[in-house]
């Protein structure tokens, strides 16, 4: 099948669920009627791939179960899409490090160059699932769907929420209107944006917001509805590309605190960081030791970027940026920001180049 136009229709282009239904029984059938798009679903792990000793243990679980097991556990999705499985880790998320974070980003680049598939889903832990997607979301330069999806709760539990967020993502990546959007996130019904959304609860399903920026759109009874579209740089449109990478650079996240001391600071530019974010008190504020380090960062030529540790609202740029050589992370959460320090590190140390990054991705 050939891309976009014989995909399904989402409820917010045409309403044409039911005819999208009847396309796929025809093509089952042989009647001439588009095939089913080619979704690839790549294992990474998380809670989604989780198991427990018993329904009711929701925290305390392995992860293990692997990608053709979660295949089998919603049989639905082969109505949906000609699927294959990969199974590129089996790790919680917190055990993502730049090297698999690389090594995912180049399989998803991989398979999305192939014109035998048509979009991803990635199976992912939700700990540190908005840093995988935002990276996805600034090095694929492709416009075809990309879709994370995760669980809060394991395979085993009750009322477990993965199979859903499975199978939500595949009605998703499956849809024509998802194409150009982004990299997008599955969970709790919603769809959100990589760049804006984020984990804000610890074990609750409804675990992800989207704060002032909200969601792009919302699954509901089975159909895909899009309200709205990321405006952030992003994939095709970005700047950043795989090829260009060998590895990442190191950038620290240091949070600032009342009584912050100058010693992470110096740790960090002893280590070899090539760039820090501070997680500032409110709009990005340094605390003295933050200033002092800020200050120490730029006589070794370590960037520093001034995000927040409130959690929503944009850290604007400041007078005091010109005078500390430091960059506002825009609305970026600190480890949302250290993903885009590494990329932009990459192309260049100049403040006001970062800053530009900032404001644009
Ligand atoms: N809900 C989850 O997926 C949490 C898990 N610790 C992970 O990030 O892999």
């Amino acid at each position: 099948m050939a891309g976009i136009e014989t995909r399904r229709a989402c409820a917010m282009n045409s309403g044409n669920m039911a005819g999208a239904a009847e396309g796929r029984s025809r093509a089952a059938t042989g009647e001439g009627q588009p095939a089913l798009p080619r979704i690839v679903l790549l294992g990474t792990g998380g809670t989604i791939a989780a198991v427990a000793s018993d329904a009711t243990q929701l925290h305390d679980y392995t992860v293990g179960a692997t990608t053709d097991e979660l295949l089998a556990a919603v049989p639905q999705l082969r109505a949906l899409a000609e699927v294959r499985g990969e199974q590129l880790a089996n790790v919680d998320s917190r055990d993502i490090d730049n090297a698999l974070l690389l090594k995912i980003a180049r399989r998803v680049d991989a398979l999305l160059a192939q014109p035998d598939v048509d979009g991803i889903v990635i199976t992912h832990g939700t700990d540190t699932l908005e840093e995988t997607a935002y990276f996805l979301n600034l090095v694929l330069r492709s416009a075809k769907p990309v879709v994370l999806a995760g669980a809060m709760r394991p395979a085993t539990a009750l009322s477990a929420d993965g199979p859903l967020n499975l199978y939500n993502a595949f009605l998703v990546a499956t849809c024509a209107a998802a194409h150009g959007k982004g990299v997008l996130v599955m969970m709790n019904d919603r769809i959100g944006a990589a760049r804006f959304v984020t984990k804000a609860a610890t074990t609750v399903p409804d675990a992800f917001r989207a704060f002032e920026q909200g969601n792009l759109g919302e699954v509901a009874a089975g159909k895909v509805h899009f309200f709205t579209a990321p405006l952030c740089r992003h994939t095709v449109d970005s700047e950043f590309s795989l090829a260009a990478i060998g590895e990442l650079p190191h950038v620290d996240i240091l949070y600032d605190h009342q009584g912050a001391g100058l010693h992470h600071y110096r740790a960090a530019i002893s280590a070899g960081a090539r760039g820090i974010v501070v997680a500032g008190c409110g709009n990005g504020g340094l605390s003295p030791a933050a200033r002092a380090g800020a200050e120490e960062a730029a006589r070794h030529s370590v960037a520093v970027v001034r995000s927040s540790r409130v959690g929503q609202g944009v850290v604007t740029a400041s007078a005091d940026d010109a005078v500390l050589g430091t960059v506002a992370a825009n609305s970026l959460n600190p480890h949302k920001a250290r993903i885009l320090l590494m990329l932009a590190l990459g192309r260049s140390r100049d403040a006001g180049e970062l800053q530009c990054c900032f404001d644009q991705y």
